[in-house]
Protein backbone atom coordinates (compact mmCIF):
# COMPACT_ATOMS: atom_id res chain seq x y z
CA UNK A 1 0.00 0.00 0.00
CA UNK A 2 1.26 3.47 -0.45
CA UNK A 3 2.02 6.05 2.08
CA UNK A 4 -0.94 7.09 4.78
CA UNK A 5 -3.04 9.37 5.21
CA UNK A 6 -2.62 11.03 8.60
CA UNK A 7 -5.53 13.06 8.82
CA UNK A 8 -6.28 16.11 9.88
CA UNK A 9 -7.39 18.28 12.73
CA UNK A 10 -11.13 17.80 12.77
CA UNK A 11 -12.70 21.40 10.71
CA UNK A 12 -16.60 21.68 11.21
CA UNK A 13 -16.87 24.41 8.73
CA UNK A 14 -15.56 22.32 6.21
CA UNK A 15 -18.23 19.79 6.90
CA UNK A 16 -20.88 22.35 7.05
CA UNK A 17 -19.67 24.35 3.99
CA UNK A 18 -21.10 21.23 1.68
CA UNK A 19 -23.85 21.70 -0.89
CA UNK A 20 -24.10 19.01 -3.18
CA UNK A 21 -26.25 19.07 -6.68
CA UNK A 22 -28.22 16.26 -6.73
CA UNK A 23 -29.34 16.71 -10.91
CA UNK A 24 -25.55 17.21 -11.78
CA UNK A 25 -24.58 14.05 -9.91
CA UNK A 26 -26.80 12.08 -11.55
CA UNK A 27 -26.29 13.55 -14.72
CA UNK A 28 -22.59 12.50 -14.24
CA UNK A 29 -23.78 8.85 -13.19
CA UNK A 30 -25.95 8.43 -16.12
CA UNK A 31 -23.32 9.60 -18.54
CA UNK A 32 -20.56 7.29 -17.57
CA UNK A 33 -23.02 4.07 -17.83
CA UNK A 34 -23.57 5.04 -21.15
CA UNK A 35 -20.19 6.03 -22.31
CA UNK A 36 -17.79 3.33 -24.34
CA UNK A 37 -15.68 0.91 -22.21
CA UNK A 38 -12.41 0.22 -23.48
CA UNK A 39 -12.22 -1.13 -26.70
CA UNK A 40 -12.43 -4.89 -27.61
CA UNK A 41 -8.53 -5.39 -27.46
CA UNK A 42 -7.74 -3.91 -24.33
CA UNK A 43 -10.66 -5.43 -22.28
CA UNK A 44 -8.77 -8.46 -20.98
CA UNK A 45 -5.94 -6.39 -20.20
CA UNK A 46 -8.63 -4.29 -18.00
CA UNK A 47 -9.88 -6.87 -16.99
CA UNK A 48 -6.87 -7.89 -15.55
CA UNK A 49 -6.41 -4.92 -14.33
CA UNK A 50 -9.53 -4.94 -12.15
CA UNK A 51 -8.70 -8.67 -10.99
CA UNK A 52 -5.58 -7.22 -9.03
CA UNK A 53 -7.45 -4.72 -7.75
CA UNK A 54 -9.95 -6.98 -5.89
CA UNK A 55 -10.70 -8.18 -2.06
CA UNK A 56 -11.77 -11.44 -2.88
CA UNK A 57 -14.15 -11.01 0.00
CA UNK A 58 -16.32 -14.01 1.69
CA UNK A 59 -18.28 -12.74 4.87
CA UNK A 60 -20.75 -15.38 5.40
CA UNK A 61 -21.92 -17.15 8.44
CA UNK A 62 -21.03 -20.34 7.47
CA UNK A 63 -17.62 -19.48 6.87
CA UNK A 64 -14.72 -22.19 8.05
CA UNK A 65 -11.44 -22.76 7.42
CA UNK A 66 -12.04 -24.65 4.25
CA UNK A 67 -13.91 -21.95 2.63
CA UNK A 68 -11.53 -19.57 3.52
CA UNK A 69 -8.47 -21.04 2.59
CA UNK A 70 -10.34 -22.33 -1.06
CA UNK A 71 -10.45 -18.12 -1.13
CA UNK A 72 -7.01 -17.90 -0.50
CA UNK A 73 -6.08 -20.42 -2.88
CA UNK A 74 -8.15 -18.52 -5.86
CA UNK A 75 -6.82 -15.25 -4.48
CA UNK A 76 -2.83 -16.66 -5.29
CA UNK A 77 -4.35 -17.58 -9.09
CA UNK A 78 -6.82 -15.59 -9.76
CA UNK A 79 -7.09 -16.61 -13.78
CA UNK A 80 -6.07 -19.82 -14.92
CA UNK A 81 -2.66 -20.47 -15.25
CA UNK A 82 -3.20 -21.19 -19.15
CA UNK A 83 -5.30 -18.47 -19.91
CA UNK A 84 -2.48 -15.74 -18.37
CA UNK A 85 0.14 -17.90 -20.88
CA UNK A 86 -2.21 -17.17 -23.78
CA UNK A 87 -1.92 -13.32 -23.40
CA UNK A 88 1.82 -13.69 -21.87
CA UNK A 89 0.85 -12.47 -18.40
CA UNK A 90 1.70 -15.76 -17.00
CA UNK A 91 4.78 -14.60 -14.75
CA UNK A 92 3.90 -11.40 -14.29
CA UNK A 93 2.56 -12.58 -10.50
CA UNK A 94 -1.13 -11.69 -11.32
CA UNK A 95 -2.97 -12.25 -8.13
CA UNK A 96 -6.02 -10.33 -6.36
CA UNK A 97 -5.04 -7.09 -4.27
CA UNK A 98 -6.33 -9.05 -0.67
CA UNK A 99 -8.55 -11.40 0.51
CA UNK A 100 -11.40 -10.00 2.95
CA UNK A 101 -12.60 -12.39 5.85
CA UNK A 102 -14.45 -12.00 9.36
CA UNK A 103 -12.06 -11.13 12.21
CA UNK A 104 -12.39 -15.07 13.70
CA UNK A 105 -11.46 -16.04 10.13
CA UNK A 106 -8.06 -14.19 10.00
CA UNK A 107 -6.00 -16.44 11.21
CA UNK A 108 -7.29 -19.67 9.05
CA UNK A 109 -6.42 -17.12 6.07
CA UNK A 110 -3.49 -15.69 7.37
CA UNK A 111 -1.81 -19.69 7.60
CA UNK A 112 -2.92 -20.41 4.50
CA UNK A 113 -1.29 -17.68 2.59
CA UNK A 114 1.87 -18.35 4.84
CA UNK A 115 1.91 -21.85 3.63
CA UNK A 116 1.61 -20.90 0.29
CA UNK A 117 4.35 -18.80 0.39
CA UNK A 118 2.04 -15.96 -0.38
CA UNK A 119 2.11 -12.00 0.51
CA UNK A 120 -1.55 -11.42 -0.25
CA UNK A 121 -2.40 -9.07 2.36
CA UNK A 122 -5.38 -10.04 4.72
CA UNK A 123 -8.02 -7.67 5.22
CA UNK A 124 -10.92 -7.50 7.73
CA UNK A 125 -13.58 -5.86 8.31
CA UNK A 126 -14.39 -5.17 12.36
CA UNK A 127 -16.06 -3.02 14.48
CA UNK A 128 -19.19 -4.69 14.51
CA UNK A 129 -19.61 -5.13 10.71
CA UNK A 130 -21.87 -4.81 9.33
CA UNK A 131 -24.44 -2.70 11.45
CA UNK A 132 -21.77 -1.01 13.76
CA UNK A 133 -24.11 -1.38 17.38
CA UNK A 134 -22.18 -2.73 19.73
CA UNK A 135 -20.17 -1.15 22.30
CA UNK A 136 -17.31 0.95 21.03
CA UNK A 137 -14.55 -0.55 23.59
CA UNK A 138 -15.85 -4.11 21.56
CA UNK A 139 -15.25 -2.43 18.37
CA UNK A 140 -12.05 -1.39 19.60
CA UNK A 141 -11.47 -5.00 20.92
CA UNK A 142 -12.19 -6.43 17.91
CA UNK A 143 -9.93 -4.07 15.69
CA UNK A 144 -6.90 -5.12 17.66
CA UNK A 145 -8.01 -8.95 17.94
CA UNK A 146 -8.06 -8.73 13.86
CA UNK A 147 -4.54 -7.17 13.75
CA UNK A 148 -2.93 -9.28 16.22
CA UNK A 149 -4.39 -12.34 14.08
CA UNK A 150 -1.82 -11.40 11.35
CA UNK A 151 -4.93 -8.68 9.08
CA UNK A 152 -2.52 -5.80 8.04
CA UNK A 153 -5.88 -4.25 6.33
CA UNK A 154 -9.22 -3.41 8.39
CA UNK A 155 -12.20 -2.38 6.95
CA UNK A 156 -14.66 -0.42 10.03
CA UNK A 157 -17.88 1.08 9.70
CA UNK A 158 -18.95 4.30 10.50
CA UNK A 159 -21.59 4.42 13.40
CA UNK A 160 -24.65 5.78 11.29
CA UNK A 161 -26.65 7.13 13.84
CA UNK A 162 -23.72 9.57 14.34
CA UNK A 163 -23.92 10.41 10.85
CA UNK A 164 -27.85 10.98 10.82
CA UNK A 165 -27.74 13.10 13.76
CA UNK A 166 -25.16 15.32 12.36
CA UNK A 167 -22.87 14.44 15.35
CA UNK A 168 -19.24 14.88 12.92
CA UNK A 169 -17.33 15.87 15.64
CA UNK A 170 -17.89 12.54 17.43
CA UNK A 171 -18.06 10.21 14.25
CA UNK A 172 -14.17 11.99 13.91
CA UNK A 173 -13.04 10.82 17.43
CA UNK A 174 -14.20 7.23 17.21
CA UNK A 175 -12.80 7.13 13.93
CA UNK A 176 -9.77 8.44 15.11
CA UNK A 177 -9.96 5.32 18.05
CA UNK A 178 -10.14 2.93 15.47
CA UNK A 179 -7.01 4.47 13.94
CA UNK A 180 -4.90 3.93 16.65
CA UNK A 181 -5.83 0.56 17.57
CA UNK A 182 -5.05 -0.30 13.43
CA UNK A 183 -1.63 0.33 14.78
CA UNK A 184 0.20 0.02 11.46
CA UNK A 185 -2.57 -2.35 9.45
CA UNK A 186 -4.14 0.39 6.78
CA UNK A 187 -7.60 1.46 7.70
CA UNK A 188 -10.16 1.44 5.73
CA UNK A 189 -13.54 3.33 6.63
CA UNK A 190 -17.25 1.56 5.20
CA UNK A 191 -19.64 4.64 4.90
CA UNK A 192 -22.91 2.35 4.49
CA UNK A 193 -23.86 5.07 2.31
CA UNK A 194 -27.49 2.95 1.35
CA UNK A 195 -28.28 4.21 5.03
CA UNK A 196 -27.12 7.58 5.21
CA UNK A 197 -30.22 9.30 3.69
CA UNK A 198 -28.44 11.99 1.34
CA UNK A 199 -25.69 13.02 -0.63
CA UNK A 200 -24.63 15.52 1.32
CA UNK A 201 -24.28 13.36 4.39
CA UNK A 202 -22.05 10.56 2.04
CA UNK A 203 -19.83 13.64 1.18
CA UNK A 204 -19.81 15.02 4.81
CA UNK A 205 -18.99 11.34 6.10
CA UNK A 206 -16.46 10.93 3.60
CA UNK A 207 -15.11 14.00 4.42
CA UNK A 208 -14.91 13.46 8.07
CA UNK A 209 -13.71 9.83 7.54
CA UNK A 210 -10.65 10.94 5.67
CA UNK A 211 -9.72 13.78 8.16
CA UNK A 212 -9.59 11.10 11.04
CA UNK A 213 -6.82 9.49 9.26
CA UNK A 214 -8.62 6.68 6.82
CA UNK A 215 -6.58 5.29 3.97
CA UNK A 216 -9.41 4.68 2.07
CA UNK A 217 -13.30 5.48 2.25
CA UNK A 218 -15.33 2.53 1.32
CA UNK A 219 -19.34 2.56 0.11
CA UNK A 220 -20.89 -0.30 1.69
CA UNK A 221 -20.68 -3.84 3.88
CA UNK A 222 -22.76 -5.27 0.93
CA UNK A 223 -25.36 -5.98 3.64
CA UNK A 224 -27.54 -3.23 2.96
CA UNK A 225 -30.08 -2.75 1.16
CA UNK A 226 -28.45 -0.50 -1.63
CA UNK A 227 -24.72 -0.66 -1.97
CA UNK A 228 -22.32 1.05 -3.91
CA UNK A 229 -24.01 2.45 -6.49
CA UNK A 230 -22.61 5.20 -9.01
CA UNK A 231 -24.21 8.78 -7.93
CA UNK A 232 -22.82 8.01 -4.61
CA UNK A 233 -19.76 7.18 -5.84
CA UNK A 234 -19.11 10.06 -7.55
CA UNK A 235 -19.80 12.11 -4.62
CA UNK A 236 -16.90 10.14 -2.73
CA UNK A 237 -14.41 10.69 -5.41
CA UNK A 238 -14.93 14.30 -5.82
CA UNK A 239 -14.21 14.26 -1.60
CA UNK A 240 -11.47 12.51 -2.23
CA UNK A 241 -10.16 14.59 -4.66
CA UNK A 242 -10.90 17.85 -2.63
CA UNK A 243 -9.31 16.40 0.29
CA UNK A 244 -6.52 15.99 -1.59
CA UNK A 245 -6.30 19.23 -3.25
CA UNK A 246 -6.61 20.80 0.14
CA UNK A 247 -4.00 18.48 2.46
CA UNK A 248 -1.81 16.91 -0.53
CA UNK A 249 -2.79 13.37 0.75
CA UNK A 250 -4.63 10.63 -1.47
CA UNK A 251 -6.89 8.43 -0.25
CA UNK A 252 -8.28 5.13 -1.72
CA UNK A 253 -11.52 4.28 -2.79
CA UNK A 254 -13.14 1.10 -2.39
CA UNK A 255 -16.96 0.55 -3.67
CA UNK A 256 -18.17 -2.44 -2.59
CA UNK A 257 -21.55 -4.69 -2.80
CA UNK A 258 -23.23 -5.88 -5.38
CA UNK A 259 -20.64 -5.89 -7.91
CA UNK A 260 -21.17 -9.18 -10.36
CA UNK A 261 -19.84 -8.35 -13.46
CA UNK A 262 -16.57 -8.20 -15.28
CA UNK A 263 -18.93 -4.88 -17.35
CA UNK A 264 -19.60 -3.30 -14.57
CA UNK A 265 -15.69 -3.52 -12.86
CA UNK A 266 -15.35 -1.91 -16.50
CA UNK A 267 -17.32 0.84 -15.88
CA UNK A 268 -15.82 1.19 -12.06
CA UNK A 269 -12.36 1.65 -13.86
CA UNK A 270 -13.16 4.16 -16.12
CA UNK A 271 -14.60 6.20 -13.70
CA UNK A 272 -11.85 6.33 -11.49
CA UNK A 273 -9.80 7.27 -14.15
CA UNK A 274 -11.86 10.22 -15.32
CA UNK A 275 -12.49 11.53 -11.90
CA UNK A 276 -9.11 11.04 -10.29
CA UNK A 277 -6.61 10.14 -13.10
CA UNK A 278 -4.58 7.03 -14.36
CA UNK A 279 -2.47 7.24 -10.75
CA UNK A 280 -5.51 5.64 -8.21
CA UNK A 281 -5.83 2.77 -11.03
CA UNK A 282 -3.63 0.72 -8.63
CA UNK A 283 -4.40 -1.52 -5.53
CA UNK A 284 -2.95 1.10 -3.25
CA UNK A 285 -5.64 3.52 -4.50
CA UNK A 286 -8.40 1.70 -5.72
CA UNK A 287 -10.47 -1.75 -4.67
CA UNK A 288 -13.28 -3.57 -5.84
CA UNK A 289 -14.75 -5.05 -2.80
CA UNK A 290 -16.66 -8.58 -4.35
CA UNK A 291 -17.13 -11.73 -3.07
CA UNK A 292 -18.68 -13.40 -7.07
CA UNK A 293 -17.31 -10.28 -9.28
CA UNK A 294 -14.53 -12.74 -10.39
CA UNK A 295 -15.72 -15.47 -11.51
CA UNK A 296 -17.94 -13.47 -14.00
CA UNK A 297 -13.78 -11.51 -14.83
CA UNK A 298 -12.48 -15.17 -15.34
CA UNK A 299 -15.61 -16.20 -17.69
CA UNK A 300 -14.78 -13.28 -19.90
CA UNK A 301 -11.62 -13.47 -20.09
CA UNK A 302 -11.94 -17.28 -21.16
CA UNK A 303 -14.50 -16.02 -24.08
CA UNK A 304 -11.91 -13.19 -25.15
CA UNK A 305 -8.67 -15.66 -25.34
CA UNK A 306 -10.51 -18.82 -26.52
CA UNK A 307 -13.37 -17.34 -28.45
CA UNK A 308 -15.59 -19.95 -26.51
CA UNK A 309 -17.73 -19.85 -23.42
CA UNK A 310 -16.33 -22.07 -20.49
CA UNK A 311 -18.48 -24.95 -19.33
CA UNK A 312 -18.76 -24.51 -15.23
CA UNK A 313 -16.23 -27.02 -14.54
CA UNK A 314 -13.76 -25.61 -16.91
CA UNK A 315 -13.63 -23.23 -14.26
CA UNK A 316 -14.04 -24.41 -10.80
CA UNK A 317 -12.65 -22.33 -8.28
CA UNK A 318 -15.08 -19.56 -9.65
O1 LIG B 1 -16.81 -5.81 1.31
C1 LIG B 1 -17.28 -6.52 0.45
C2 LIG B 1 -18.69 -6.86 0.33
O2 LIG B 1 -19.19 -7.44 1.48
C3 LIG B 1 -18.89 -7.78 -0.81
O3 LIG B 1 -20.21 -7.71 -1.20
P1 LIG B 1 -20.79 -8.75 -2.28
O4 LIG B 1 -20.88 -10.07 -1.55
O5 LIG B 1 -22.11 -8.18 -2.65
O6 LIG B 1 -19.83 -8.84 -3.42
Amino acid sequence: MSSRNPGTAFDLEWVSRVRVNTQAVLKRAQSIQGQKLPKKQWQSAWLLKAVTCIDLTTLSGDDTPSNVHRLCMKAIQPVRHDLLRKMDMHDKGISTAAVCVYPSRVADAVRSLKAANSSIPVASVATGFPAGQTPLESRLQEVRSAVNDGATEIDIVINRMLALTGQWEAMFNEIRLFREACGDAHMKTILAVGELETLSNVYKASMVAMMAGSDFIKTSTGKEAVNATYPVAIVMLRAIRDYFLCTGHKVGFKPAGGIRTAQESLVWLTLIKEELGSEWLHPHLFRLGASSLLADIERQIYHEVTGQYAAHHELPMA
